[in-house]
């Protein structure tokens, strides 16, 4: 078996940390995605290549069969991570508690997947390498593109799933029913790398399109109207995990306060929502641009107030506000990414002008398309050549 699957990342419009504690979030998937490919091989090792974080890993299957815990079966729930094989993972890995780097995560995620799809049963020994269009732990959904694209491929070479693609097609999607089997899994990724995570961010990777997500439940909003957006990477490195739980501590310390807060982010979403349904349903004015500007001024300074707020995220805002254009940060925040809304009649010498501004700042900035679509496999042949010449590198 030779598959190749692709997940896109996301941008969060509104709700991010709020998601968390059970308010709205609405996410769009991005154009930029994450490839993975698994190879069955007859070499009696499990090998993974993760060129984005310079992590190239071999174990014999005879290591990981001694990690199997003995009550390890075939687990169909998969709402909560079996505690007993994190625990035997950690050591494995050599991670101690505060030492959850890139390459620690990503290692623990695939090893965890690995093991509890094939652990009751015949593991196979494969190959499997991973690149990325997106920047790792910036704001994009990259940990769920990656927990998305391991949980796909491992279901599929499991059999658990079928494989979508048919002999004359480029790229195949699964059913609705196996879409939920990937996402719970993919669950399972972002739980080892997140901690706490809401769910939006897989989701989005598994459907792809626009989200309204509340609670668990995923609602994709059928009619959306196209949005122009300009991505900004501050290049600060940040850990989602770290900044979910200072968001925690400052609910526990301040709920009085921050309960407030979290609900006016929820109206937030809310109304976004709206506006981005009238949109579609009437002519677009002016004026609705100009709540979508508002809303994303109230949020930003929202997000401040949450503790995930960065100078170079102010400078972002500062920046693109002396062109008339309105930012926040996406995703976790703490640094990372940021997305400025722009409006139909934004002239394209004023987006020039701000991306210069921007990059000038030391910042990485796009403009960029949303709503790509959700997990997908791929022919070789639909694979863009460059990315098709890293994963064949393996
Ligand atoms: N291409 C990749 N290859 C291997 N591991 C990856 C890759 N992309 C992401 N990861 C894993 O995901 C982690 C980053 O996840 P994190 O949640 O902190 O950031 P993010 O998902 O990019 O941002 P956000 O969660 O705010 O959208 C990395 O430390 C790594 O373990
Ligand atoms: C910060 C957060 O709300 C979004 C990260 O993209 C975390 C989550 O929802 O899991
Ligand atoms: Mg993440």
């Amino acid at each position: 078996m030779d598959c190749i699957v692709s997940a896109p990342g996301k941008a969060i419009l509104h709700g991010e940390h709020a998601v968390v504690h059970g308010k709205v979030a609405l996410a769009v998937s991005l154009n930029l995605r994450t490839y993975l490919r698994l190879k069955v091989t007859t070499t009696g090792k499990v090998c993974v290549n993760l060129p984005n974080i310079d992590t190239f890993l071999s174990w014999d299957l005879s290591e990981l069969k001694q990690l199997i815990p003995a009550s390890c079966g075939k687990r169909e729930e998969v709402k909560r991570l079996d505690a007993e094989l994190v625990k035997r993972l950690r050591e494995f890995v050599g991670v101690t508690n505060g030492n959850l780097d890139t390459c620690n995560m990503a290692t623990l995620a695939f090893l965890y997947l690995y093991l509890s799809l094939f652990g009751s049963g015949e593991m196979p020994s494969l190959t499997v390498s991973v690149w990325s269009e997106l920047p790792t732990g910036a704001g994009l959904g990259s940990s769920a593109a990656y927990s998305v694209c391991l949980a796909a491929a491992l279901l599929c070479a499991s059999g658990a799933i079928p494989s979508p693609l048919k002999e004359w097609d480029q790229t195949g999607r699964w059913c609705q029913e196996d879409l939920e089997l990937i996402n719970s899994w993919a669950f399972q990724g972002e739980m080892i790398i997140h901690g706490n995570p809401s769910g939006v961010d897989n989701a989005v990777g598994t459907w792809g399109g626009m989200l309204r997500f509340l609670a668990g439940k995923i609602i994709p909003l059928s009619r959306v109207p196209l949005l122009r957006i300009l991505l900004t990477n501050t290049k600060i490195p940040r850990s989602t995990k770290v900044l979910v739980a200072r968001v925690k501590d400052k609910i526990n310390k301040f709920p009085s306060i921050m309960t407030p807060v979290l609900d006016s982010v929820d109206a937030i979403s809310c109304s976004c929502e709206r506006v981005l349904l009238e949109m579609t349903c009437e002519p677009i004015t002016g004026e609705h641009y100009n709540i979508l500007e508002e809303l994303i001024d109230i949020n930003q300074h929202h997000l401040n107030v949450m503790g995930v707020g960065h100078p170079a995220l102010d400078t972002l805002c500062r920046v693109t506000m002396a062109q008339g254009l309105h930012s926040k940060l996406t995703g976790a925040g703490g640094g990372g990414c940021g997305i400025t809304l722009l409006r139909p009649e934004t002239d394209s010498s004023i987006v020039w002008r701000t991306m210069q501004d921007l990059q000038d700042c030391g910042f990485d900035c796009w403009e960029t398309s949303i709503g790509g679509p959700g997990v997908q496999q791929h022919a070789s042949l639909s694979v863009k050549e460059e990315v098709l010449e890293i994963l064949n590198q393996f």
